[in-house]
């Protein structure tokens, strides 16, 4: 009589019916084997480069015996130098990715588990022992798994990650830096994924420590997607700037100037066209815009009073639009070299205020919020700077729908700017170093993802070069033809609508 008793947990291993031991023996060699055979298919199919590969040299060997291997060995390696050198984008996304797919994804598979259970991403037991599959094989679903692993070009492995019932994205993210650490990477994020699942991004290397050269200017200018930049990922910094306001915040020398000048480069084809025109005011007395005068059809840095002027003719000129679109049934203003978008930028918003009489102050707010909420229609985009994202601008914070979070100084003015969950979300920009000026976060048009990127810098000469530029197209595009010419100037327009306000106040 068997003197063991057997609990439902421990299966026919644990009993002393040799048969039923045998028997579940074969079964499981079965689904091992079957599983093994399995992956291997998935991978297969997953790189059919590697596959290819593979297949071409055993074959070879088989057939030709070691010299054939050899040749082939040879040939492989000489045609990926090949093409490696003539067209090193192809070969860094389909041979170089697939390799460090391959080599990572076996480093954290035999790591996983370790990991997991280290930082404690296991879900506990009412009598606060773990389930892991350790302790017994029918609770092997109780610790985070991890599914996939992918490697990129640009120094981030990405984990597909499994979460067992009781943990969340958020249980993830806050054992992040105890993640990086334990992999010896730079630092980790979470990334949402389908319900049930999430994405943990280890940074290996971090690609935006070199500075970003200034995007060439693309003949054709869109609107809603400006190139400023590279991302983290690689990709360009794409920047909205049709139909939203954008708040720029970083502390002083976060790099926030390199944000406003690689816009104006990337606007600069619509710049010479005349279907964009760029209003500024510098409220820090032209130190930062003034070397891109000859850019702007408006610019202030002088007075108050002036600045607040610059603003309110902004306002007319909204006014004015609106009204036409009114008539025509229109609700949304197409730029034309007619009637161009109008980016209108505030270095330093904050300063703007400050050392103007109550009046003044009172005018620039009345302006400023007409502009941010009812100008994005009209074919009118506020481009903000801000070293503060704290009171001073509390009241206008809100209505720029776009924000972009350079340095900071503390975690609570990244939530000002991102919202409250930013941080938790990935956006550290309170940690970002002094040494990298132009790195940011910002979300993803539409979604809640964040990215880090980083805005290209223009040094003077390069400022210089894109004045010159602008300048000699639109003498080029004047002389050919009249209608490319700005018809929006400070000469006509606003001087009228001036007198007809100065008159209604009175
Ligand atoms: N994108 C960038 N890449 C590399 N270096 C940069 C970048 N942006 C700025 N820098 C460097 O950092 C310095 C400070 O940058 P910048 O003047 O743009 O800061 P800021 O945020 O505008 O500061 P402040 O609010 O004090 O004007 C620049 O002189 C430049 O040398």
């Amino acid at each position: 009589m068997s003197t063991r008793t057997r609990t439902g947990n421990e299966g026919l291993l644990g009993s002393d019916d040799l048969v039923a031991v045998l028997v579940e023996a074969v079964l499981w060699t079965a689904w091992a084997v079957l599983r093994t055979v399995v992956s291997m298919l998935c991978a297969m199919v997953r790189h059919p480069l590697l596959t290819i590969l593979g297949v071409t040299l055993a074959a070879c060997w088989l057939l030709v015996g070691w010299r054939g291997g050899a040749l082939c060995i040879a040939a492989v390696a000489v045609g990926l130098g090949t093409w490696r050198l003539l067209h090193p984008p192809s070969y860094r996304a389909h041979v170089h990715v697939a390799v460090l797919t391959l080599v990572r994804s076996a480093y954290y598979r035999t790591r996983w588990r370790h990991i997991a259970e280290s930082v404690d991403l296991v879900v506990y037991d009412r009598d606060g022992s773990r389930h892991h599959r350790s302790t017994t094989r029918g609770s092997s679903n109780r610790s985070v798994q991890l599914v996939k692993v992918r490697a990129t070009s640009h120094g981030t492995d990405r984990l597909l990650l499994r979460l067992p019932t009781g943990l969340v994205p958020a249980d993830v993210a806050t054992r992040c830096e105890a993640i990086a650490h334990a992999t010896g990477c730079l630092s980790a994020a979470v990334r949402p994924d389908r319900p049930g699942r999430c994405w943990l991004e280890l940074k290996r290397r971090d690609d935006l420590v070199r500075t970003v050269s200034p995007v060439p200017a693309s003949e054709t200018v869109e609107l809603h997607a400006v190139p400023i930049g590279r991302r983290e990922d690689g990709g360009p910094w794409l920047l909205k700037v049709a139909g939203t306001h954008l708040l720029v915040a970083g502390a002083t020398g976060a790099g926030k100037s390199s944000v406003l000048w690689s816009l104006l480069q990337g606007v600069s084809r619509g710049l010479s066209s005349g279907v964009v025109q760029v209003w500024a005011v510098d409220p820090k007395g032209g130190m930062e815009l003034r070397p891109g005068r000859a850019l702007f059809t408006r610019y202030e840095d002088a007075s108050p009073e002036d600045m607040c002027r610059l603003l309110e003719d902004l306002v007319d000129v909204k006014d004015i639009r609106s009204r036409q679109l009114a008539d025509a049934g229109a609700r949304v203003h197409q730029p034309t070299p007619e009637s161009p978008h109008v980016i209108a930028v505030l270095d330093e918003l904050a300063t703007l205020t400050a050392f103007a009489d109550r009046a003044v102050t009172r005018r620039i707010d009345t302006a400023l919020g007409m502009l941010l909420t009812q100008g994005r229609a009209c074919g009118i985009t506020v481009v903000a700077a801000v070293q503060d994202p704290g009171k001073d601008i509390v009241g206008w914070r809100d209505l720029f729908p776009t924000r972009v979070a350079m340095r900071l100084d503390n975690p609570l003015q990244v939530s000002m700017v991102l919202g409250e969950s930013a941080r938790d979300d990935g956006a550290r920009a309170d940690e970002i170093s002094e040494l990298t000026p132009g790195v940011a976060y910002v979300r993803i048009d539409g979604t809640r993802e964040i990215v880090r990127a980083r805005a290209a810098y223009l040094d003077d000469r390069d400022v210089a070069h894109l004045v010159d530029d602008v300048s000699a197209r639109r003498v080029d595009q004047t002389a050919g033809d009249d209608s490319a010419r700005p018809v929006l100037t400070t000469a006509d327009l606003p001087a009228t609508m001036r007198a007809t306000r100065e008159g209604d106040q009175s």
